[in-house]
């Protein structure tokens, strides 16, 4: 009874990954934003470990930017569908959403900053 269920649910979790990742290679796709952002979090997370740099706040900003990313895209469709026409309230959501992945971006910048130059600085004074 137990394993069934078990077994179902992870029927049901790989059902739902699947739909998740056709989102984001649907968002990949058709976003230049989100192509552009999923080169640099590679770049970033590359050179983090090139360094020997941590990890963590790194992937974690790089994760944010992707996600508020997707989370934007999903809202612009939502937004197109239900208002095809010109509404102030259409462009405060457009707006805002774009707003929340410009503040991470910044965000993730500052990160970046702070946890790569300290060891990238350190490698251009040794050589
Ligand atoms: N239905 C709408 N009503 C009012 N303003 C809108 C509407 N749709 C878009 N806008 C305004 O035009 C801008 C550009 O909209 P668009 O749909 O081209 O999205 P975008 O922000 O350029 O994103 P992307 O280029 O990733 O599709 C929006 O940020 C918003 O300010």
């Amino acid at each position: 009874m137990r394993s069934d269920g078990s077994a179902w649910n992870a029927r049901r979790w790989w059902r739902s990954a699947g739909f998740a990742w056709a989102g984001v290679r649907q968002a990949y796709r058709t976003q230049a934003n989100f192509r552009i952002e999923c080169w640099a979090a590679l770049l970033a997370v590359a050179v983090t470990l090139l360094l020997g740099a941590p990890l963590a706040p790194v992937a974690l900003a790089c994760a944010l930017v992707l996600s508020l990313e997707l989370v934007n895209t999903a809202l612009e469709a939502t937004v197109d569908l239900v208002s095809p026409e010109r509404h102030p309230l259409a462009k405060l959501a457009k707006d805002a959403a774009a707003a929340a992945v410009l503040v991470a971006s910044a965000g993730a910048l500052l990160v970046a900053a702070g946890t790569l130059l300290p060891p990238l600085l350190r490698l251009l004074r040794g050589a």
